[in-house]
């Protein structure tokens, strides 16, 4: 069973939360769209798709670390609210990459909203495949009270969208005023703290249980009260991996040193009462060219530290320059320059045969063709070749099939489709095509998996969060592919998680006239890598 994680010991079922209903409710400030945030990474980490109705722009971020589309009227987006809908939701459905459909500008986002729902609701009619549609502040897109009859396409989809594989998770303050044909349908969620009676009378649909019901003005931040998932208690949802963008601001100092007649006046000016004033005085002012830096645009990310520091590298770089001039050609040091090289680094679930011990292991994918393992002794890098699978990832089943393999040196059919539950004629087909694949072996009797390798395992390596310009990140990574490329490599292990870090190397340039050289040097073994990445620096 797939898993979304929200919290320790709550696991919910990936199957209900893709294609049931769901609601998370609380007052403002109870953690909800923190929830919301918690389910979308979970989501991105297992590739599952999903359309977030985002109203105040704070999931955005999810991009510092996944594939995400992010549709808005914002100059920086992926896309603008012009797409064809319908080829984005197909993308989005196929190849599995979440659309943040960011309404926070718009003054129509309810027709916004409405179009690109409708549009979903038509294509999986046809498609059929499980699609989550995530929508904040539902109160606003299915209100209780309308004047038309006719169903709006929130109130659709929760009545008849999940033959066609839609799942819908909604998030609201106000129960009291999200449409009863929605909320009612709701099978499964979480409920945090509330303290407005009438709101608390609405889930009364919902929750059932009086005492959970008292404990709803008690909870904290972050604390929910669930149904339809088979918790007992209150669920405590975990930290978020990316910032959380919709966080209260902290209280800060609260006022300026100033005086009071200086506030006054500051009111006047800004009510135009002072400004003509002002302005004439400015008027005779000779005007001020302003040169405006260009925008750098600062992103949180995690960084895999580094050994040595950019001194280290000029030492070394001089030293380099001395062996490659001789009294004819002599080049000087052009610049030292730290830059940074996407990776995805992953911990891994490696089942062994009673289950009862399981090994965790990391691994590097760097610059979407190699893999990069890390020998625990040695620290020394290595550059893999490209994988010559025919396949280009696994499917659901095929890992789960291989995950009840991994901790058996071998197994026959019969085996294996016990453990895994699955039938046996339907196993073996799969095993045989994995065999074709050049993924499983088969000796005539036995499957078995190729062995991973022991220097995969514990890289002594840490990371550490840090704000970069991303002028300084070179090359670039699609986190999906190179998940897909994990599963390969890593067939029967679990992916726990698997994130995009930032790998930084020292960039030295030498000059002599107008020829110019170019080492790079790696942050763990510190030897030149520049022939192996040329082609991302
Ligand atoms: N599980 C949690 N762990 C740590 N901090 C949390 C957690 N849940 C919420 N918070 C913090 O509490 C604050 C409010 O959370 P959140 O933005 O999710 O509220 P909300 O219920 O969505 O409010 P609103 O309805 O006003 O948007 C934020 O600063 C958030 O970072």
């Amino acid at each position: 069973m797939l898993k979304i994680n929200i919290g320790e010991g709550f696991d919910l079922n990936a199957q209900i939360v893709m294609t049931g209903r769901g609601c998370v409710i609380g007052q403002s400030g109870s953690g909800k769209s923190y929830l919301v945030g918690v389910i979308s990474e979970e989501l991105c980490r297992n590739n599952l798709p999903f359309i977030i109705i985002d109203t105040e722009g704070e999931y955005r971020n999810l991009k510092s670390r996944f594939d995400a589309i992010w549709v808005s009227s914002d100059k920086a987006s992926d896309l603008n609210f012009e797409v064809n809908y319908s080829g984005l939701l197909r993308k989005s459905i196929d190849d599995s990459i979440p659309i943040i459909f960011d309404v926070s500008d718009e003054s129509d986002s309810s027709g916004l909203v409405s179009k690109v729902l409708n549009k979903l609701y038509e294509l999986e009619t046809e498609i059929h495949k499980p699609y989550l549609v995530i929508v904040e502040e539902a109160d606003k897109f299915a209100p209780q009270v309308v004047r038309s009859k006719e169903m709006n396409i929130i109130e659709e989809l929760s009545v008849r969208g999940r033959k066609r594989g839609i799942g819908l998770l909604i998030a609201t303050q106000r129960p009291a005023n999200v449409s009863k044909n929605v909320l009612s349908q709701c099978s499964y969620g979480f409920i945090g703290r509330m303290t407005i009676q009438n709101d608390i009378n609405a889930i009364d649909i919902l929750l059932e249980d009086e005492e959970n019901k008292k404990i709803l003005t008690r909870l904290n931040v972050g604390e929910f009260v669930s149904f339809g998932l088979g918790f007992n208690g209150m669920v405590r949802v975990k930290e978020r991996e990316i910032r959380h963008m919709g966080e209260t601001p902290p209280l800060s100092v609260q006022r300026k040193i100033s005086s009071f007649d200086d506030i006054i006046n500051d009111i006047r000016k800004s009510e135009g009462l002072v400004q003509k004033e002002v302005e004439s005085i400015k008027a005779d002012e000779p005007k001020k060219v302003q040169y405006k830096k260009e925008d750098e645009d600062i992103i949180e990310v995690q960084i895999m530290d580094s050994r040595y520091t950019i001194d280290d590298a000029r030492k070394f770089a001089e030293s380099k320059a001395n062996s490659i001039t001789n009294l004819l050609h002599k080049y000087e040091i052009e610049s030292i320059k730290k830059i940074y090289l996407p990776a995805i680094y992953s911990k891994l679930h490696i089942p062994t045969k009673d289950n009862s011990t399981v090994k965790e292991g990391y691994s590097l994918i760097a610059f979407n063709d190699y893999i990069i393992k890390i020998d625990k002794e040695s620290l020394e890098m290595y550059k893999m070749p490209k994988l010559n699978y025919k396949k280009s990832a696994l499917t659901p089943q095929e890992s789960s099939l291989l995950y009840s393999l991994r901790g058996y040196k071998k197994a026959t059919p019969k085996k294996i489709s016990e453990l895994s539950g699955s039938e046996e004629k339907e196993s073996k087909h799969m095993l045989n095509h994995l065999v074709d694949e050049g993924i499983l072996d088969f000796d005539g009797k036995y499957y078995s998996l190729p062995p991973i390798e022991n220097s995969y395992f514990y890289i002594p390596i840490s990371f550490n969060s840090s704000f970069i310009s991303s002028n300084d990140i070179a090359g670039s990574i699609k986190p999906s592919e190179a998940y897909k490329k994990i599963g390969l490599i890593f067939a029967g292990c679990k992916i726990e998680k698997s994130d995009t870090v930032y790998m930084p190397f020292f960039k030295a340039t030498f000059r002599r006239k107008n020829k110019i050289k170019t080492m790079l040097m790696d942050p763990i073994a510190f030897k030149d890598r520049y022939n192996e990445f040329k082609n991302f620096v």
